[in-house]
């Protein structure tokens, strides 16, 4: 496994015809950890994303080590060792669990190749599956997963190409309870060897897991630290529920704003 590496940003900025989605954030991601981006919709959570991957354009500057990454092409970057899912998982239904991990795994082999015959699992791909929870599942086809195993099987495709930083967008949107827990310890696993950012709206499974959280605001980051200092700010109270003296609203269940994702 390589060296584990931290996410700096700076003076981010994001504009979609003069509209300004991302509107000079810092942000500073410590190698190993599982951050959480919280925040209303259209808070510039996906954008920010979306800038770090190289998929829309993005001014200010994000160092992933010591790589500076904007202005790289998407295919650079995700060279480079970063890695997403989106809210729908993108996975190739008709194949099986393991061709699926095969195919992320490249390993220099021809797509028939890898179809016609295996001799062997990849240690990494064998490694993924057992991370991810897929090993009894290796066989089966993508499609016939329940949704989390979906996702499980899309991190899994992450694992394989040996991503270093990890963004996930809402990656237990749609579970069940049971999914989640797992979702959420499977997370914890995956960051004792590399780096993971969280968008997420589910304020249950951000307080059960977040090991730190960024709260985004109209395109800026309101509020950061742990998920307690984050709940005591007045500021992130006031942004939820839209005033300050409401209480602890990120203690009880996620406010309206929060769920419409
Ligand atoms: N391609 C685009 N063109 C124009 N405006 C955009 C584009 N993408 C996003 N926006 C706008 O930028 C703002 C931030 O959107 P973004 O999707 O980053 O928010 P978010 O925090 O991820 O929200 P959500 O929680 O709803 O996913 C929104 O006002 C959105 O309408």
């Amino acid at each position: 496994m390589s060296e584990l590496s931290g996410l700096r940003i700076r003076q981010l900025r994001v504009s979609f015809d003069g509209f300004k989605a991302v509107d000079g954030v810092d942000l500073d991601v410590r190698p190993g950890d599982l951050r959480f981006l919280i925040g209303p919709n259209g808070a510039g959570k996906t954008t920010l994303v979306d800038a770090v991957t190289g998929l829309v354009k993005a001014e200010g500057s994000v160092l992933f080590g010591d790589e500076e990454l904007l202005g790289r092409s998407v295919h650079k970057i995700a060279r480079s060792g970063i890695g997403r899912t989106f809210q729908t998982a993108t996975v190739f239904e008709e194949l099986t669990v393991l061709q699926n991990l095969d195919i992320a795994a490249g390993a220099g082999r021809g797509m028939l190749t890898m179809l016609r015959r295996r001799k062997g699992v990849p240690e990494s791909v064998a490694r993924a599956l057992e991370t991810v929870g897929l090993a009894e599942l290796a066989d089966s086809p993508a499609g016939t997963l329940a949704h989390g195993q979906k996702q499980w099987l899309e991190i899994g495709m992450l694992l394989v190409q040996d991503v270093r930083l990890l963004l996930l967008d809402e990656p237990v949107a749609g579970m069940s309870h049971d999914e989640r827990q797992a979702t959420g310890e499977l997370l914890e696993r995956i960051s004792e060897e590399r780096t993971v950012v969280v968008i997420e709206h589910d304020m249950d499974f951000m307080r059960s897991f977040a090991r730190s959280v960024s709260v985004l605001h109209a395109g800026r980051v309101l509020s950061e630290g742990t998920v307690a200092e984050v709940q005591a700010d007045p500021k992130v109270q006031e942004v939820y529920l839209g005033h300050a003296a409401a209480g602890d609203v990120l203690d009880t269940a996620a406010p309206a704003a929060v769920q419409e994702a």
